[in-house]
């Protein structure tokens, strides 16, 4: 079913949040473009800068439609400043580093952007707690945080999710679900290898503008039923239970989108009219 009224992304805090729109695309690089596209503009509009984070995995490479010519040309790069949502604790050339993989589909095709985004510290891979608390201070110079200001609100947050629920480093049943003032936490034992990475914690997550998961693929089926359809009493149980981390992205002012291809939107086809994957729209 087609959305023929998309809403503009805004910048003004909900009382009360929307209910979360869930995108069902063919392809979801070109739509997933145009809607990042969007929240950077509205932003620069808003307040002069676009502050975004991304997460790993498959991410980077969907944001390829970012440099589309009739995209990239639109968007005014110098106001950017990308944050890496999570991070595996490996040099930052390694194979496994998100901040390569990001640098690699993203960052360095664009001119300069490499000076307004910013990796861990590479000194610090062996250090877990060290490399959080050093990546929090990154965020502090950028969002020039006073010890008063109690989360920095990002403009978006781009988020991908496991098959098992999981988003970020926030895994299923983990400690580090319960954090309540960290702005970030490191971990060293994530069941998804490698082990030791660092994560924003959910109150960041949840303080956000916009916060968008990116799901392709079958294999987060039962996931994407769980969090999006209605829930069976066990459901709800594991969602209270920290079972499924991405069921806690519930950002308090802000909006949440999910973009999933025919795979991924396939498994809630049956829960019609409860969730209803629309197209996005500029
Ligand atoms: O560093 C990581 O491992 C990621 O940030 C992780 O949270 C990822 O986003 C999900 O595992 C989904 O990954 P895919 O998009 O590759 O399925």
């Amino acid at each position: 079913m087609t959305d023929s009224k998309e809403t503009a992304p805004a910048f003004v805090p909900h009382d009360s949040p929307p209910a979360p729109k869930i995108y069902r695309e063919t392809d979801l690089i070109e739509p997933l473009a145009a809607y990042v596209a969007k929240v950077a503009q509205d932003a620069i509009s808003h307040h002069g800068r676009f502050t975004v984070a991304i997460s790993g995995g498959s991410l980077p490479s969907q944001l390829r439609g970012l440099l589309a010519p009739g995209i990239r040309d639109t968007i005014d790069w110098s106001r950017w400043h990308v944050f890496l949502a999570d991070e595996r604790l490996v040099p930052l050339d390694h194979e496994d580093s998100n901040y390569r993989l990001l640098r690699e589909q993203l960052i360095s095709h664009i001119p300069d952007l490499d000076s307004r985004t910013y990796p861990i510290e590479a000194s610090l891979v062996d250090n877990p707690e060290e490399a959080a608390d050093a990546y929090i201070e990154t965020m502090r110079r950028v969002f020039a945080a006073k010890e008063s200001v109690k989360f920095p609100v990002f403009d978006l947050i781009l988020l991908g999710m496991g098959p098992d629920g999981h988003t970020c480093s926030l895994f299923p049943g983990h400690k580090l679900l319960q954090r309540r003032s960290t702005w970030v936490a490191s971990l060293t034992d994530s069941p998804k290898p490698p082990p030791q990475r660092i994560t924003l914690t959910l109150p960041v997550i949840n303080h956000a503008h916009h916060v968008a998961f990116v799901c392709a693929g079958g294999s987060k089926r039962d996931a994407l039923r769980a969090i999006l359809g209605q829930k069976t009493p066990e459901e709800q149980e594991a969602v209270k239970d920290n079972l499924l981390p991405a069921a806690r992205v519930q950002p308090a002012h802000g909006y949440l989108v999910w973009f999933l291809d025919e795979a991924a939107a396939a498994a809630l086809d049956d829960l019609e009219p409860i969730v209803t994957p629309t197209q996005y729209k500029l």
